[in-house]
Protein backbone atom coordinates (compact mmCIF):
# COMPACT_ATOMS: atom_id res chain seq x y z
CA UNK A 1 0.00 0.00 0.00
CA UNK A 2 0.95 3.54 -0.70
CA UNK A 3 0.73 4.47 2.87
CA UNK A 4 1.46 8.02 3.10
CA UNK A 5 4.14 8.37 -0.11
CA UNK A 6 3.59 10.32 -2.59
CA UNK A 7 0.50 10.30 -4.03
CA UNK A 8 0.28 7.57 -7.40
CA UNK A 9 -1.93 10.39 -9.63
CA UNK A 10 -2.41 14.00 -8.15
CA UNK A 11 -5.73 14.59 -9.92
CA UNK A 12 -7.97 11.66 -10.24
CA UNK A 13 -11.94 11.92 -11.14
CA UNK A 14 -14.65 9.04 -10.60
CA UNK A 15 -17.71 9.13 -12.98
CA UNK A 16 -20.40 7.72 -11.13
CA UNK A 17 -20.37 7.65 -7.50
CA UNK A 18 -22.07 4.49 -6.79
CA UNK A 19 -20.45 1.30 -4.29
CA UNK A 20 -17.31 0.94 -6.86
CA UNK A 21 -16.15 4.29 -6.79
CA UNK A 22 -17.15 5.17 -3.15
CA UNK A 23 -15.21 2.40 -2.09
CA UNK A 24 -12.49 3.98 -4.14
CA UNK A 25 -12.12 7.08 -2.90
CA UNK A 26 -12.28 5.68 0.91
CA UNK A 27 -9.66 3.68 -0.26
CA UNK A 28 -7.35 6.25 -1.97
CA UNK A 29 -7.63 8.60 1.26
CA UNK A 30 -6.86 5.41 3.99
CA UNK A 31 -3.64 5.13 1.41
CA UNK A 32 -2.83 8.51 0.15
CA UNK A 33 -2.39 6.88 -3.25
CA UNK A 34 -4.31 10.12 -4.81
CA UNK A 35 -3.82 14.29 -4.61
CA UNK A 36 -7.54 15.85 -5.51
CA UNK A 37 -10.43 13.66 -6.01
CA UNK A 38 -13.34 14.95 -8.16
CA UNK A 39 -16.44 12.78 -8.70
CA UNK A 40 -19.33 13.40 -10.95
CA UNK A 41 -23.08 11.10 -10.82
CA UNK A 42 -25.56 12.14 -13.31
CA UNK A 43 -28.12 12.64 -10.75
CA UNK A 44 -28.54 15.38 -8.53
CA UNK A 45 -29.20 13.38 -5.40
CA UNK A 46 -26.03 11.49 -5.84
CA UNK A 47 -24.33 14.36 -6.20
CA UNK A 48 -26.24 15.75 -3.31
CA UNK A 49 -25.66 12.67 -0.99
CA UNK A 50 -22.15 12.65 -2.04
CA UNK A 51 -21.40 16.44 -0.99
CA UNK A 52 -23.75 15.57 2.79
CA UNK A 53 -20.96 12.41 3.28
CA UNK A 54 -17.84 14.07 1.76
CA UNK A 55 -17.08 11.34 -1.09
CA UNK A 56 -14.79 12.85 -3.40
CA UNK A 57 -13.28 16.24 -2.04
CA UNK A 58 -15.06 18.18 -4.79
CA UNK A 59 -17.92 17.12 -6.25
CA UNK A 60 -18.91 18.47 -9.78
CA UNK A 61 -21.80 18.71 -11.72
CA UNK A 62 -20.66 18.08 -14.90
CA UNK A 63 -18.50 15.35 -16.24
CA UNK A 64 -16.56 17.65 -18.14
CA UNK A 65 -15.33 19.74 -15.30
CA UNK A 66 -14.84 16.65 -13.05
CA UNK A 67 -12.32 15.33 -15.49
CA UNK A 68 -10.27 18.55 -16.38
CA UNK A 69 -7.33 18.47 -15.52
CA UNK A 70 -7.26 14.84 -14.00
CA UNK A 71 -4.15 12.54 -14.62
CA UNK A 72 -6.44 9.65 -13.86
CA UNK A 73 -10.34 9.22 -14.79
CA UNK A 74 -12.17 6.35 -13.38
CA UNK A 75 -15.55 5.00 -15.38
CA UNK A 76 -17.70 3.56 -12.75
CA UNK A 77 -20.72 3.35 -14.37
CA UNK A 78 -22.79 0.99 -15.48
CA UNK A 79 -21.61 -1.17 -18.37
CA UNK A 80 -24.22 -0.09 -21.14
CA UNK A 81 -23.24 3.53 -20.19
CA UNK A 82 -19.52 3.58 -20.58
CA UNK A 83 -19.33 4.54 -24.27
CA UNK A 84 -21.91 7.42 -23.95
CA UNK A 85 -19.97 8.80 -20.81
CA UNK A 86 -16.47 8.13 -22.54
CA UNK A 87 -17.95 10.47 -25.16
CA UNK A 88 -18.77 13.14 -22.95
CA UNK A 89 -15.36 13.72 -21.71
CA UNK A 90 -13.36 13.31 -24.46
CA UNK A 91 -12.64 16.45 -25.43
CA UNK A 92 -12.28 17.48 -21.95
CA UNK A 93 -9.61 15.18 -21.13
CA UNK A 94 -5.72 16.33 -20.50
CA UNK A 95 -2.92 15.40 -23.16
CA UNK A 96 -1.29 12.46 -21.20
CA UNK A 97 -4.12 11.10 -18.65
CA UNK A 98 -4.89 8.00 -18.59
CA UNK A 99 -8.57 6.20 -18.38
CA UNK A 100 -9.73 2.74 -17.40
CA UNK A 101 -13.29 2.15 -16.51
CA UNK A 102 -14.36 -1.03 -13.51
CA UNK A 103 -16.99 -2.67 -15.70
CA UNK A 104 -17.89 -6.39 -15.41
CA UNK A 105 -17.38 -7.17 -18.73
CA UNK A 106 -14.42 -5.90 -20.77
CA UNK A 107 -14.67 -6.79 -24.90
CA UNK A 108 -17.84 -4.37 -24.99
CA UNK A 109 -16.87 -2.14 -23.34
CA UNK A 110 -13.30 -1.56 -24.55
CA UNK A 111 -15.19 -1.08 -28.14
CA UNK A 112 -17.82 1.34 -26.44
CA UNK A 113 -15.51 3.48 -24.79
CA UNK A 114 -11.43 2.86 -27.48
CA UNK A 115 -12.97 4.50 -30.29
CA UNK A 116 -13.34 7.89 -27.91
CA UNK A 117 -10.35 7.97 -26.15
CA UNK A 118 -8.00 10.81 -28.14
CA UNK A 119 -4.72 10.57 -29.08
CA UNK A 120 -2.06 11.30 -26.35
CA UNK A 121 -4.51 10.05 -23.78
CA UNK A 122 -4.07 6.28 -22.54
CA UNK A 123 -7.08 3.96 -22.27
CA UNK A 124 -6.64 1.18 -19.83
CA UNK A 125 -9.58 -0.85 -19.03
CA UNK A 126 -9.34 -2.79 -15.29
CA UNK A 127 -11.83 -5.13 -13.19
CA UNK A 128 -11.80 -5.00 -9.68
CA UNK A 129 -13.24 -8.10 -8.75
CA UNK A 130 -14.94 -7.28 -5.43
CA UNK A 131 -18.58 -5.74 -4.74
CA UNK A 132 -21.38 -6.74 -2.49
CA UNK A 133 -25.24 -6.93 -3.60
CA UNK A 134 -25.18 -2.84 -2.72
CA UNK A 135 -25.28 0.35 -4.70
CA UNK A 136 -25.03 3.96 -4.63
CA UNK A 137 -22.65 6.40 -2.96
CA UNK A 138 -23.42 5.18 0.75
CA UNK A 139 -22.51 1.77 0.16
CA UNK A 140 -18.53 2.04 -0.26
CA UNK A 141 -16.02 1.05 2.23
CA UNK A 142 -12.44 1.47 2.07
CA UNK A 143 -11.27 -2.38 2.73
CA UNK A 144 -13.19 -3.68 -0.21
CA UNK A 145 -10.43 -4.45 -2.49
CA UNK A 146 -7.61 -5.42 0.10
CA UNK A 147 -6.61 -9.03 -1.10
CA UNK A 148 -9.24 -8.86 -3.89
CA UNK A 149 -7.84 -9.51 -7.48
CA UNK A 150 -8.06 -6.60 -10.14
CA UNK A 151 -7.61 -7.22 -13.22
CA UNK A 152 -6.06 -5.01 -15.63
CA UNK A 153 -6.96 -5.93 -19.54
CA UNK A 154 -4.64 -3.64 -21.78
CA UNK A 155 -6.20 -2.39 -24.68
CA UNK A 156 -3.69 -3.28 -28.62
CA UNK A 157 -0.96 -0.56 -28.02
CA UNK A 158 -1.73 0.46 -24.21
CA UNK A 159 1.23 2.55 -22.90
CA UNK A 160 3.29 -0.51 -20.65
CA UNK A 161 3.86 2.88 -18.15
CA UNK A 162 0.49 4.04 -17.78
CA UNK A 163 -0.24 -0.13 -16.78
CA UNK A 164 1.89 -0.50 -14.96
CA UNK A 165 1.35 2.90 -12.98
CA UNK A 166 -2.51 2.09 -12.71
CA UNK A 167 -1.54 -1.71 -11.60
CA UNK A 168 0.77 0.30 -8.63
CA UNK A 169 -2.76 2.18 -7.96
CA UNK A 170 -4.86 -0.63 -7.99
CA UNK A 171 -2.01 -2.12 -5.34
CA UNK A 172 -2.00 0.80 -3.21
CA UNK A 173 -5.58 0.45 -2.83
CA UNK A 174 -4.99 -2.98 -1.38
CA UNK A 175 -5.90 -5.10 -4.36
CA UNK A 176 -3.76 -8.27 -5.90
CA UNK A 177 -3.23 -7.31 -10.01
CA UNK A 178 -3.02 -9.95 -12.93
CA UNK A 179 -2.88 -8.83 -16.48
CA UNK A 180 -5.28 -10.71 -18.98
CA UNK A 181 -7.22 -10.35 -22.16
CA UNK A 182 -10.74 -8.97 -22.65
CA UNK A 183 -11.95 -12.35 -24.28
CA UNK A 184 -10.50 -14.30 -21.57
CA UNK A 185 -11.09 -12.21 -18.87
CA UNK A 186 -15.33 -12.14 -19.91
CA UNK A 187 -15.02 -16.21 -20.86
CA UNK A 188 -13.67 -16.51 -17.07
CA UNK A 189 -16.36 -14.13 -15.22
CA UNK A 190 -18.83 -15.62 -17.09
CA UNK A 191 -18.08 -19.07 -15.33
CA UNK A 192 -17.28 -17.01 -12.04
CA UNK A 193 -19.72 -14.50 -11.56
CA UNK A 194 -22.19 -13.69 -14.64
CA UNK A 195 -23.89 -17.43 -14.72
CA UNK A 196 -23.55 -17.99 -10.43
CA UNK A 197 -25.44 -14.07 -10.55
CA UNK A 198 -27.86 -15.52 -12.84
CA UNK A 199 -28.34 -19.17 -11.30
CA UNK A 200 -29.34 -17.35 -7.70
CA UNK A 201 -31.93 -14.72 -9.37
CA UNK A 202 -33.15 -17.84 -11.45
CA UNK A 203 -33.79 -19.71 -8.03
CA UNK A 204 -34.68 -16.93 -6.10
CA UNK A 205 -37.48 -16.25 -8.49
CA UNK A 206 -38.72 -19.62 -8.67
CA UNK A 207 -39.01 -19.71 -4.49
CA UNK A 208 -41.21 -16.75 -5.17
CA UNK A 209 -43.35 -18.25 -7.44
CA UNK A 210 -43.65 -20.74 -5.30
CA UNK A 211 -44.11 -18.75 -2.21
CA UNK A 212 -47.83 -18.19 -3.45
CA UNK A 213 -48.58 -21.11 -3.61
CA UNK A 214 -47.46 -22.14 0.09
CA UNK A 215 -47.93 -19.14 1.59
CA UNK A 216 -44.57 -17.72 2.43
CA UNK A 217 -43.24 -21.05 3.88
CA UNK A 218 -40.52 -20.58 1.60
CA UNK A 219 -38.99 -17.80 2.44
CA UNK A 220 -39.91 -17.74 6.44
CA UNK A 221 -38.07 -21.18 6.43
CA UNK A 222 -35.20 -20.62 4.46
CA UNK A 223 -32.11 -22.46 4.86
CA UNK A 224 -28.66 -20.59 4.99
CA UNK A 225 -28.12 -21.73 1.36
CA UNK A 226 -31.05 -20.46 0.02
CA UNK A 227 -30.31 -16.80 2.06
CA UNK A 228 -27.12 -16.58 0.45
CA UNK A 229 -28.66 -16.91 -2.99
CA UNK A 230 -30.89 -14.01 -2.02
CA UNK A 231 -28.07 -11.72 -1.52
CA UNK A 232 -26.93 -12.20 -4.65
CA UNK A 233 -30.55 -12.51 -6.08
CA UNK A 234 -30.76 -8.47 -4.21
CA UNK A 235 -27.55 -7.14 -6.54
CA UNK A 236 -28.48 -4.25 -8.74
CA UNK A 237 -30.89 -4.91 -11.73
CA UNK A 238 -29.44 -2.27 -14.16
CA UNK A 239 -25.85 -2.98 -13.40
CA UNK A 240 -26.69 -6.95 -14.04
CA UNK A 241 -29.32 -6.27 -16.38
CA UNK A 242 -26.35 -4.84 -18.97
CA UNK A 243 -23.96 -7.65 -17.76
CA UNK A 244 -26.28 -9.99 -19.72
CA UNK A 245 -26.53 -7.72 -22.61
CA UNK A 246 -22.95 -7.28 -23.29
CA UNK A 247 -21.56 -10.50 -21.83
CA UNK A 248 -23.91 -12.82 -24.11
CA UNK A 249 -21.58 -14.53 -26.17
CA UNK A 250 -19.56 -16.21 -22.74
CA UNK A 251 -22.56 -16.32 -20.50
CA UNK A 252 -24.90 -18.40 -23.43
CA UNK A 253 -21.67 -20.47 -23.74
CA UNK A 254 -21.12 -21.04 -19.93
CA UNK A 255 -25.21 -21.23 -19.71
CA UNK A 256 -25.44 -24.19 -22.24
CA UNK A 257 -22.60 -26.18 -20.52
CA UNK A 258 -24.78 -25.81 -16.93
CA UNK A 259 -27.90 -26.92 -18.73
CA UNK A 260 -26.48 -30.12 -19.76
CA UNK A 261 -24.76 -30.73 -16.55
CA UNK A 262 -28.57 -29.99 -14.63
CA UNK A 263 -30.42 -32.45 -17.40
CA UNK A 264 -27.59 -34.85 -16.42
CA UNK A 265 -28.33 -34.56 -12.55
CA UNK A 266 -32.12 -34.74 -12.91
CA UNK A 267 -31.94 -37.92 -14.79
CA UNK A 268 -29.86 -39.33 -12.32
CA UNK A 269 -32.54 -38.17 -9.49
CA UNK A 270 -35.24 -39.71 -11.74
CA UNK A 271 -33.39 -43.08 -12.21
CA UNK A 272 -32.36 -43.25 -8.66
CA UNK A 273 -28.52 -43.12 -9.71
CA UNK A 274 -26.76 -42.62 -6.61
CA UNK A 275 -23.63 -43.28 -7.97
CA UNK A 276 -24.03 -40.36 -10.25
CA UNK A 277 -24.76 -37.90 -8.00
CA UNK A 278 -22.13 -38.93 -5.19
CA UNK A 279 -18.98 -38.79 -7.76
CA UNK A 280 -20.49 -35.61 -8.73
CA UNK A 281 -20.63 -34.09 -5.39
CA UNK A 282 -17.18 -35.79 -4.31
CA UNK A 283 -15.67 -34.25 -7.11
CA UNK A 284 -17.21 -30.34 -6.59
CA UNK A 285 -16.34 -30.68 -2.76
CA UNK A 286 -12.46 -31.05 -3.99
CA UNK A 287 -12.88 -28.42 -5.67
CA UNK A 288 -13.83 -25.94 -2.81
CA UNK A 289 -11.22 -27.61 -0.42
CA UNK A 290 -8.58 -27.19 -2.93
CA UNK A 291 -9.42 -23.23 -2.88
CA UNK A 292 -9.66 -22.69 0.67
CA UNK A 293 -5.88 -25.02 1.01
CA UNK A 294 -4.62 -22.94 -1.95
CA UNK A 295 -5.52 -19.91 0.58
CA UNK A 296 -7.82 -17.83 -1.92
CA UNK A 297 -10.64 -17.68 0.56
CA UNK A 298 -9.34 -17.86 3.73
CA UNK A 299 -12.33 -15.02 4.62
CA UNK A 300 -15.12 -17.70 3.99
CA UNK A 301 -17.31 -17.68 7.14
CA UNK A 302 -16.58 -21.54 6.27
CA UNK A 303 -12.81 -21.83 6.68
CA UNK A 304 -12.57 -22.98 10.27
CA UNK A 305 -14.87 -25.71 10.16
CA UNK A 306 -13.69 -27.60 6.49
CA UNK A 307 -10.11 -27.07 8.42
CA UNK A 308 -11.57 -29.11 11.41
CA UNK A 309 -13.31 -31.19 9.65
CA UNK A 310 -10.35 -33.09 8.38
N1 LIG B 1 -21.17 -4.02 -7.66
C1 LIG B 1 -20.21 -4.90 -7.87
O1 LIG B 1 -20.17 -5.94 -7.24
C2 LIG B 1 -19.17 -4.59 -8.91
C3 LIG B 1 -17.91 -5.18 -8.79
C4 LIG B 1 -16.93 -4.88 -9.74
C5 LIG B 1 -17.23 -4.04 -10.82
N2 LIG B 1 -18.48 -3.51 -10.91
C6 LIG B 1 -18.74 -2.62 -12.06
O2 LIG B 1 -18.55 -1.29 -11.61
C7 LIG B 1 -19.43 -0.39 -12.28
C8 LIG B 1 -20.19 0.40 -11.23
O3 LIG B 1 -20.89 -0.51 -10.41
P1 LIG B 1 -21.38 -0.10 -8.95
O4 LIG B 1 -21.67 -1.36 -8.24
O5 LIG B 1 -20.49 0.91 -8.36
O6 LIG B 1 -22.78 0.57 -9.35
P2 LIG B 1 -23.71 1.57 -8.53
O7 LIG B 1 -25.09 1.32 -9.04
O8 LIG B 1 -23.46 1.49 -7.09
O9 LIG B 1 -23.21 2.97 -9.07
C9 LIG B 1 -23.28 3.37 -10.41
C10 LIG B 1 -23.23 4.88 -10.47
O10 LIG B 1 -23.24 5.31 -11.84
C11 LIG B 1 -24.19 6.36 -11.97
N3 LIG B 1 -24.61 6.40 -13.37
C12 LIG B 1 -25.39 5.53 -14.02
N4 LIG B 1 -25.50 5.89 -15.30
C13 LIG B 1 -24.75 7.00 -15.45
C14 LIG B 1 -24.45 7.85 -16.52
N5 LIG B 1 -24.96 7.63 -17.73
N6 LIG B 1 -23.65 8.94 -16.31
C15 LIG B 1 -23.12 9.17 -15.09
N7 LIG B 1 -23.37 8.40 -14.02
C16 LIG B 1 -24.18 7.34 -14.21
C17 LIG B 1 -25.27 6.02 -10.98
O11 LIG B 1 -26.05 7.12 -10.68
C18 LIG B 1 -24.40 5.58 -9.80
O12 LIG B 1 -23.92 6.70 -9.10
C19 LIG B 1 -20.29 -1.24 -13.18
O13 LIG B 1 -19.80 -1.17 -14.49
C20 LIG B 1 -20.15 -2.65 -12.64
O14 LIG B 1 -20.27 -3.61 -13.66
C21 LIG B 1 -19.44 -3.73 -9.98
O1 LIG C 1 -19.62 -10.30 -3.74
C1 LIG C 1 -20.52 -9.93 -4.47
O2 LIG C 1 -21.61 -9.59 -4.05
C2 LIG C 1 -20.30 -9.85 -5.92
O3 LIG C 1 -21.21 -10.16 -6.61
C3 LIG C 1 -19.03 -9.35 -6.45
C4 LIG C 1 -18.70 -9.70 -7.88
C5 LIG C 1 -18.63 -11.23 -8.01
O4 LIG C 1 -19.40 -11.84 -8.71
O5 LIG C 1 -17.74 -11.79 -7.36
C6 LIG C 1 -19.75 -9.16 -8.79
C7 LIG C 1 -19.48 -8.54 -9.94
C8 LIG C 1 -18.16 -8.15 -10.29
O6 LIG C 1 -17.94 -7.60 -11.48
C9 LIG C 1 -17.12 -8.53 -9.40
C10 LIG C 1 -17.40 -9.12 -8.22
Amino acid sequence: MSGGGAPIYNRVALIGLGLIASSMYWAMKRGGVAGHVTGYARSEETRETARRIGLCDTVCDSAEDAVAGADLVVLAVPVGAMGTVAEAIAPHLAPGATVTDVGSVKKEVIAAVGPHIPEGVHFVPGHPLAGTEHSGPESGFSTLFDNRWCLIVPVAGSDPDAVARLTGFWQALGALTDEMDAEHHDLVLAVTSHTPHLIAYTMVGVADDLRRVTDSEVIKYSAAGFRDFTRIAASDPTMWRDVFLTNKEATLEILGRFTEELFALQRAIRKGDGEHLHAYFTRTRAIRRGIIEAGQDTDAPDFGRVKMDR
